[in-house]
C-alpha cells in the first residue's frame, strides 16, 4: 500500500541561542565529571516492566561495585517497590560510607512530603526537585505564567526544608533543583528560576547545590546545547558550593556527543544510565562516556575492567539486551570479519609481542598501538580469541590469525595463501563463518600436521 510521505512542513528547526564568542571548542578535557546513575529511577521508570527490589538491589550492587558515587535510586512516590526500596537501603545499612543516593522529587507539598519520609535515618542523602520550565510545558501541562511557574519550584523548595527540618535533622543532605526540560526553556527564565531556587536554599559549605540541566527531549545538534551550557555558566549566580549538572537524553541519537561538548561548556557533572537505558531512545549511555574518557588517557574513575559481567547484571535488571555494536560492550565490538582489518590487526598484534619481548614487560603494560581496534580487548576482560573470526569477507591474514592464536600454528608464509584459498572456497559455498576446529581441520588434512 502506498503512504503519503511524512510531511517536513510539520516540524520546526530549532532555534539555537546566539554565542559567537563561545570558548569551548577550544577547550579539551582533562578530568573525569562526577557521575550519576539514574539506572534506578530513568532508566527504571522506562521499563515496561519496573524492576522490583531484586533487580534493583541487584543493579545497586553493580552500580557500587563499579564505582559510582552518586546514584538515584528512586521516585519514592511512584510506587510501593520505590518508596520500599529506598527504605530497605536505608534500614538495611546497605549505602557503603561515601556514595550518596538521591531520590527524584515532583514539585507538589504531598509528594514532598511522602519523599521525604522515605529518606527518615539515611545518613547523608540528596533531595531532587523538579519542575518543567519549557512554554509548551507552562501553556499546555500546568496552564501557568512564568512567574507562578518559578513560584512553583521556590514553594517547593521551601516545602522541602520545612519537612527536613523536622524529619532529616541528622542526614547530610544535598539539594539538587531540575528545570525539566531546560533545552526548550527560554535561558533568561532559566536562569531567573534556578537562581531564586538558589536564594531559598541558600548554598554555602555544607549545604551543597546541584543545578541540574536536562535535555528532557533532545531537540538541537550536540553545539546547540554546548553553547546553552556556555552561556549558563557565564550568567549564572553560583558560587563554590553549586554544581552544574547535565541530564541528556538521546532522542536524536547525539546524547553522547551533547554530553562531551556540555562537558567542554563549563558542565562538571553527568546524569545518564548503563548503555543508554532511559525514556524513549534513552539516557546519555555512562558506558560509552567513561570508556571514551579511558581511551582519551583520562581515568573516567568507575571500573570497567569485566565489561561483560556489567552488561550481564544491566540485561537482567532491565530485562533488555545489549545491542552487538553497542561501544565498548557488544558481542562484535572487538571482532573483524574482514580482510584487510584481520591483516592489520595480526600485524599489530605481532609487534605488540614483539615489542614486549625485547623490554622484557607483559604486553599490557604497553601502550595499545593496534589497528582497527580503539582499547586492547583485555582491559574490558574480552579474551583475544573473537578479535578474528572468518567467513567470506576474510583474508589469509586473518586465516593466519586464527590459526596462530587458537591452535598455536604459524602457517608458513608461502602455504598461506594457498590455504586462505581453501577457506575462502569453504566460505563461498557456505555463506556463513567458518569456525576455527574446522579452520584447523582442514589445516591438517592439507598439511597432514596437527595442530
Ligand atoms: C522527565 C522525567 O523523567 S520526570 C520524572 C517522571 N517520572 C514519573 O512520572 C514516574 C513516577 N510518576 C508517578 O508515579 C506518577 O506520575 C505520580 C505519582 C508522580 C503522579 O501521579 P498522578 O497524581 O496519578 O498524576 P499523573 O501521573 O497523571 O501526573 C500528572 C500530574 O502531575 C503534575 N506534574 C507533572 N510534573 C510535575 C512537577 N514537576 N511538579 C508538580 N506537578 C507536576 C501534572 O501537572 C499533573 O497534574 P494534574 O493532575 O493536576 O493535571
Ligand atoms: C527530572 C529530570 C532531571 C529528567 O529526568 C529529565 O528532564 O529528563
Amino acid at each position: 500500500m502506498q503512504r503519503a510521505q511524512i510531511s517536513a512542513d510539520r516540524y520546526k528547526q530549532f532555534i539555537p541561542l546566539s554565542l559567537p564568542d563561545r570558548s569551548w571548542p577550544d577547550q579539551r578535557l582533562s578530568a573525569a565529571p562526577r557521575w550519576l546513575s539514574t539506572d534506578l529511577r530513568d532508566g527504571n521508570q522506562s521499563l515496561a516492566v519496573p524492576m522490583d527490589p531484586e533487580r534493583k538491589l541487584a543493579m545497586f550492587e553493580l552500580l557500587v561495585r563499579m564505582g559510582y558515587k552518586e546514584i538515584e535510586v528512586g521516585f519514592p512516590v511512584a510506587s510501593r517497590d520505590d518508596h520500599a526500596f529506598v527504605r530497605m537501603l536505608i534500614e538495611q545499612e546497605r549505602i557503603p560510607e561515601d556514595v550518596w543516593i538521591t531520590v527524584l522529587v515532583p514539585a507538589k507539598d504531598e509528594a514532598i512530603r511522602q519523599s521525604m519520609q522515605s529518606l527518615r535515618g539515611a545518613p547523608r542523602a540528596t533531595f531532587h526537585l523538579y519542575n518543567a520550565t519549557a512554554p509548551v510545558f507552562r501553556q499546555v501541562v500546568f496552564k501557568m505564567s512564568r512567574d507562578e511557574c518559578k513560584d512553583m519550584a521556590v514553594r517547593g523548595t521551601h516545602v522541602m526544608m520545612k519537612f527536613a527540618e523536622r524529619t532529616l535533622a541528622d542526614c547530610d543532605l544535598r539539594f539538587q533543583y531540575s528545570p525539566e526540560v531546560f533545552n526548550e526553556t527560554e535561558p533568561d527564565f532559566a536562569v531567573e528560576v534556578c537562581e531564586s531556587v538558589m536564594d531559598a536554599w541558600e548554598p554555602g559549605p555544607g549545604r551543597e547545590m546541584i543545578l541540574n540541566f536536562p535535555t528532557t527531549v533532545e531537540r538541537s545538534q550536540p553545539h546547540v546545547f554546548a553553547d546553552q551550557i556556555e552561556w549558563l555558566d557565564r550568567n549564572l549566580r553560583r558560587g563554590e558550593h553549586v554544581c552544574l549538572s547535565i541530564h541528556p537524553h538521546n532522542d536524536r541519537g547525539t546524547g553522547v556527543a551533547a554530553t562531551e561538548l556540555g562537558l567542554l561548556a563549563g558542565a562538571e557533572r553527568v546524569e545518564g544510565c548503563l548503555f543508554g537505558n532511559g525514556e524513549r531512545a534513552g539516557n546519555v549511555c555512562l558506558v560509552t562516556l567513561g570508556m571514551n574518557l579511558l581511551t582519551a588517557g583520562i581515568d573516567p574513575g568507575i571500573d570497567f575492567s569485566d565489561i561483560d559481567e556489567v552488561r550481564q547484571v544491566a540485561e537482567h535488571c532491565t530485562g533488555m539486551p545489549v545491542h552487538a555494536r553497542h561501544p565498548y560492550a557488544g558481542d562484535l565490538v572487538y571482532t573483524a570479519f574482514s580482510g584487510s582489518h584481520q591483516d592489520a590487526i595480526k600485524k599489530g598484534m605481532d609487534a605488540l609481542s614483539r615489542e614486549a619481548g625485547e623490554a622484557g614487560v607483559p604486553e599490557g603494560d604497553l601502550p595499545w598501538r593496534v589497528p582497527y581496534l580503539p582499547l586492547d580487548p583485555n582491559d574490558v576482560g574480552r579474551s583475544y580469541e573473537a578479535m578474528v573470526r572468518i567467513n567470506s569477507q576474510s583474508g589469509k591474514g586473518g586465516v593466519a590469525y586464527v590459526m596462530s592464536a587458537h591452535h598455536g600454528v604459524d602457517v608458513p608464509v608461502a602455504d598461506r595463501r594457498e590455504f586462505a584459498d581453501v577457506i575462502q572456497s569453504m566460505a563461498d559455498a557456505e555463506g556463513g563463518e567458518i569456525t576455527s576446529d574446522r579452520i584447523a581441520a582442514a589445516f591438517t588434512s592439507m598439511y597432514r600436521e596437527t595442530p
